[in-house]
């Protein structure tokens, strides 16, 4: 069952020109896109550049504004109710950037960037809020000492986590990340996409994963639209879109997509087992039990990584 629909989404930019500054085209950013998200799941959403992914993402949170079409969550339209700072919509749907750097405010320290959606939206004591501050950071393997600290004192990783910190505050059900990794190094990247991951199983939460990246899209969704020029040309899931594309454009996507020959591939995993080895040798001190490896690199315990040396993630 779906907990939120959209319903031919359209975002028409005007252009405007001559001497009068009148109107004289319109960019079709999104030109009619319908989706519905149920919970537990991941849709991701892939396309060449400006073929307006970021577009639909702002759109459907409210940061941009609707030229028509409706969204529809829990069964109520909130088309014209999406800024409402203190609406459910707005608790509940949350946004993640690929710059995380510009989306925590600079002068703020991580205590008060954190503490800002639990203010907005939930009433806790302040030692609740402490208390509930500090839990956010176990949760994204970041010490809570970190709280008194500045963004420009984190890596692109660390910043990645507070931001996700950020977002899941209000305990959430949709978050629509764009492009969250594609700012970091690979081996970064990976160590994100899993821990958001956990946080998806732990917490049941959906995510609209916006990203160019078709391998990113295939570790991390259910379901995949596709999108080219405002408009969705084929949706399904992941299976299909990988297995039994239907449109010309999938299938030039995906054949541009670098074929791993079964010799490269072999190469690849001993190269794999040998960085892991070194690097559990060289850190086994910091992982637990729990630690999972995604496929090209090792990753560590999302719990472990704030104790990790500065440098490794
Ligand atoms: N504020 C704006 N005014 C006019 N045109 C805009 C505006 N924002 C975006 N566009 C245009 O809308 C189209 C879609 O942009 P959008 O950023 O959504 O694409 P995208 O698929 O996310 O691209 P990228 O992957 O490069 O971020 C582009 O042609 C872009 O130039």
């Amino acid at each position: 069952m779906s907990f939120m629909v959209i319903q031919d989404l359209k975002v028409h930019y005007p252009v405007r020109g001559g001497i009068f500054n009148q109107v004289v085209d319109y960019v079709y950013a999104v030109d009619g896109v319908s989706m519905e998200f149920e919970s537990g799941k991941a849709y991701g959403l892939v396309g060449e550049s400006g073929c307006g992914k970021s577009t639909t993402g702002k759109a459907i949170v409210g940061l941009e504004k609707i030229t028509s079409g409706r969204v529809i969550y829990e069964g109520i339209n909130v088309t014209n109710k999406r800024n409402n700072r203190k609406s459910t919509f707005n608790r509940e749907v949350q946004m993640i950037f690929q710059d995380a750097h510009s989306s925590l405010n600079p002068r703020k320290r991580v205590r008060d960037i954190i503490a800002e959606p639990i203010h907005n939206f939930l009433k806790l004591s302040p030692k609740e809020e402490e208390r509930k501050i500090c839990e956010l950071l176990e949760i994204v393997g970041m010490p809570e000492d970190v709280k008194y600290k500045y963004p420009h004192e984190f890596s692109g990783g660390q910043k990645q986590r507070l931001g996700i910190a950020r977002a899941i505050a209000t305990n959430p059900k949709l978050i629509i990340a764009d492009e969250p990794v594609s700012a970091l190094d690979i081996s970064v990247q990976a160590q994100i996409l899993n821990f958001m991951k956990d946080i998806q199983n732990e917490f049941g939460l959906s995510y609209l994963f916006i990203s160019h990246d078709l391998g990113v899209v295939k570790h991390m969704c259910d379901y995949i639209s596709i999108m080219y020029k405002g408009r969705f040309v084929e949706t399904g899931t992941k299976f299909d879109i990988y297995n039994n594309p239907q449109h010309i454009y999938t299938k030039r996507l995906l054949s541009a997509i670098p074929q791993v020959t079964p010799i490269g591939r072999e190469r690849r995993k001993r190269e794999r087992i040998k960085v892991e080895n070194d690097y559990r040798e060289q850190y086994k001190n910091y992982f637990d039990e729990k630690e999972r490896v995604l496929d090209l690199i090792p990753i560590t315990s999302t719990h472990n990584v704030a104790a990790l040396p500065k440098g490794v993630i």
